[in-house]
C-alpha cells in the first residue's frame, strides 16, 4: 500500500504550511493510522494540486499557443505530465487547435447566413430547405463560385442580361449544388434561365449515350420557345438540342442519335417512350416548367409515367411555375429529396409591374362594344386578348377581322403551322391583337406586350395570374384589363385580391364582397355576334 501510495503520488510536494492543523490531528493517531493518514492527506493536497495543475495546464496551452511552443514545465504539474504520454498531449493541443478553428469555422458561417438572408430579403426571396446555398450576388459568381465555361458568360451578355433576377440569384446555386428544387416566381421573372443555366454548366459537353437532360412544358409554343432560349443560351458550345415535334414522337429512334437536351410536352414523350423509342433511364437533369399545369388531372398519368421513366437514381429534379398551389407542394416533397423550396415574393401572386383594371360590360354584346371603343380609342399593340374556348376565339375574330386593325388568331383547331405563324407575326409586329385560348397563356414571352384583355373572365385564379403575366415582363409594365358580366360576379373578389395583393388600387366595395370557391369557371356564354338573330 505504502509503495502505491509512494508510486501513486510520487512528485507531490507536501505543503506542511497550508495543511499544518491536519498535521498535528493526524500525528496524535497511532502508527497503524499513518499509512492511511498519509495518503488522505496526500490524496486532499493531490485533489488541490490537480485543480491548479489543470489551471495551470489550461493557462499554459493558451500560452504555448501565443508563443507558438509545445513544451513548457510546470512546477506540480510532472506527476500530470509523466502519466499522460507524449502524443496524449499532442492530440489534445491538435484539439484544442481544432476546436478554435471550428468556432472561428462555425462563426464565418453564422455570419454568412445573416448576410445571405439580409440579401434574400432585399430580393424579396423565401427559402426552405437545408443548407441552403447562399444566393448569387452577381453573374461574375457563376464563374468564380461554379467555374461558368466563358461561352455562356458570353451568351448572357450578348442577351443584355447584366444581374440575375431574384429566381435566378437563389435557384440556380441550389440546382448547381445538386440540389432538387421547386421554385415559385413572378411571371416574366426569368425562370427559364433560372433552370437553363445550371442545366448547360452541369452537362458542361455534348456527350454521346442517350437523353441527358428534358425539360418538360405543357404547350408546344412554350415548348419552341423553350428550345429557341436554350439554343441562345448554348451559342458556341455544339450541344444537341432537341425539340419533340409531332414527326420526331412519331417516327425517330432516339438510341441512333445523341441527345444532350431535350424539351417536349407531356403528350409527345409519353407518345414516344409508348414506342419505346425513347430511353429516359439515363436523364440526369429534368424539369417540369408550368410544373401546376403539368400536374393537373389531365396530363398528370402522361407526367407520372414520365417521371418513372426518369429511372437515374442521380437525377436532379426541378419544378418551376408562377404559381404553386399546395397540392402541387405536396406533390414535390413526395417525389423530391431534400428538395429547396424557393419562392420570390408571394405564391400565386400576379406581377407587381401590371396596371390591373376590371370593366363592368352587362352582356355579351356588352363587351364587343367595350373592345371597339377600347380599340378606337387608344390601340396601343401589342394587344393580346384571351377568350374561354376555341369557339369564342373563332366568332371574336370574326367580328374583328374586318375592323380595320391587323388581328390574328391562335387555337388548338389550327395546324401547327399556322398556330407558328400566328405566334411568329405576333412577335415581329405584324399582328397588333392577338386573340387566344390558354394555350398562349403560360410562358410565352412575347415581348412588349402593352395590354392584355380578359374578354371572357379566366377560370381560376392561376390562369388570371399567368393570362395578365404576358405582360409587364422583365420589368417592364403593363395593362390588364378583364371584362366581366352579371355571371362572373361570384368571382369577382378573387380577382380583386390578387390586384390588391399586387399593389394595384381596388374599389372597396370590391373587397367586401363575398368570397367564392373558384373552380373552373366556364359557364356558357352568348355568341359573340353583332349580327342579329334570324
Ligand atoms: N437576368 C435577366 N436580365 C434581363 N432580362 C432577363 C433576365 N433573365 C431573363 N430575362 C428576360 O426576361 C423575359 C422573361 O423571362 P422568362 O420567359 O424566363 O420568364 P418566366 O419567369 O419564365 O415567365 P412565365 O412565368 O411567364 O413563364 C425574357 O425575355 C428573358 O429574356
Amino acid at each position: 500500500m505504502a509503495n502505491d501510495s509512494s508510486f501513486l503520488f510520487s512528485g507531490i510536494r507536501f505543503d506542511r504550511k497550508k495543511f499544518g492543523s491536519d498535521i498535528a490531528r493526524f500525528q496524535k493517531k497511532d502508527s497503524d493510522n499513518n499509512n492511511s493518514a498519509n495518503i488522505l492527506s496526500a490524496a486532499e493536497d493531490e485533489s488541490e494540486k490537480t485543480k491548479e495543475a489543470v489551471e495551470e495546464r489550461t493557462t499554459s496551452t493558451k500560452k504555448r499557443k501565443r508563443k507558438g511552443t509545445t513544451s513548457e514545465t510546470v512546477e506540480g504539474f510532472s506527476v500530470f505530465r509523466k502519466s499522460t504520454s507524449a502524443t496524449q498531449l499532442n492530440d489534445e493541443v491538435r484539439a484544442d487547435d481544432e476546436s478554435v478553428e471550428l468556432n472561428k469555422k462555425k462563426k464565418e458561417q453564422n455570419r454568412q447566413l445573416e448576410r445571405d438572408a439580409i440579401f434574400r430579403k432585399k430580393h424579396n426571396i423565401h427559402v426552405s430547405g437545408y443548407n441552403v446555398p447562399s444566393p448569387l450576388q452577381d453573374f461574375d459568381e457563376l464563374k468564380s463560385r461554379y467555374k461558368c465555361q466563358s461561352y455562356l458568360l458570353r451568351n448572357l451578355k450578348e442577351l443584355g442580361f447584366r444581374e440575375p433576377t431574384p429566381i435566378q440569384r437563389q435557384a440556380i446555386p441550389v440546382l448547381l449544388h445538386g440540389r432538387e428544387c421547386f421554385a415559385c416566381a413572378p411571371t416574366g421573372s426569368g425562370k427559364t434561365f433560372a433552370f437553363v443555366c445550371p442545366m448547360l454548366m452541369k452537362l458542361k459537353a455534348p456527350a454521346k449515350g442517350g437523353i441527358r437532360a428534358v425539360i418538360l412544358c405543357p404547350a408546344r409554343e412554350l415548348s419552341a420557345q423553350t428550345y429557341r432560349e436554350c439554343r441562345k443560351l448554348a451559342k458556341g458550345k455544339k450541344f444537341h438540342i432537341r425539340l419533340m415535334t409531332k414527326h420526331l414522337a412519331r417516327n425517330a429512334d432516339f438510341s441512333k442519335f445523341p441527345c444532350d437536351i431535350l424539351i417536349s410536352t407531356p403528350l409527345r414523350l409519353r407518345l414516344a417512350v409508348k414506342r419505346k423509342k425513347v430511353d429516359l433511364s439515363r436523364v440526369e437533369y429534368l424539369v417540369l416548367d408550368e410544373s401546376d399545369k403539368l400536374f393537373e388531372p389531365e396530363l398528370f398519368k402522361q407526367i407520372d409515367s414520365i417521371i418513372k421513366a426518369c429511372s437515374n437514381p442521380s437525377i436532379i429534379r426541378s419544378l418551376f411555375s408562377a404559381t404553386l398551389p399546395d397540392f402541387v407542394e405536396d406533390r414535390a416533397r413526395e417525389l423530391m429529396h431534400d428538395a429547396v423550396r424557393v419562392i420570390v415574393g408571394r405564391k400565386n401572386m400576379a406581377s407587381e409591374t401590371i396596371n390591373q383594371k376590371l370593366v363592368f360590360t352587362g352582356s355579351e354584346e356588352g363587351k364587343l362594344l367595350a373592345i371597339r371603343q377600347s380599340f378606337a380609342e387608344s390601340l396601343n399593340p401589342p394587344v393580346l386578348v384571351f377568350v374561354q374556348s376555341k369557339e369564342r376565339a373563332k366568332e371574336l375574330y370574326g367580328e374583328l377581322q374586318f375592323d380595320n386593325i391587323r388581328v390574328d388568331v391562335i387555337h388548338s383547331d389550327l395546324s401547327q403551322e399556322e398556330r407558328e405563324n400566328s405566334v411568329d407575326n405576333f412577335r415581329a409586329g405584324k399582328t397588333w391583337v392577338l386573340i387566344a385560348t390558354d394555350v398562349v397563356a403560360r410562358g410565352m414571352d412575347f415581348k412588349g406586350v402593352n395590354c392584355v384583355i380578359n374578354y371572357d373572365f379566366p377560370d381560376s385564379a392561376a390562369a388570371y395570374v399567368h393570362r395578365i403575366g404576358r405582360s409587364g415582363r422583365a420589368g417592364r409594365t403593363g395593362q390588364a384589363i378583364t371584362f366581366y358580366t352579371e355571371e362572373d360576379i361570384p368571382f369577382l373578389r378573387n380577382v380583386a385580391n390578387l390586384m390588391a395583393a399586387s399593389g394595384c388600387e381596388v374599389p372597396s366595395w370590391l373587397m367586401e364582397l363575398r368570397k367564392k370557391k373558384w373552380k373552373k369557371h366556364r359557364p356558357k356564354r352568348d355568341t359573340i355576334s353583332t349580327k342579329p338573330d334570324l
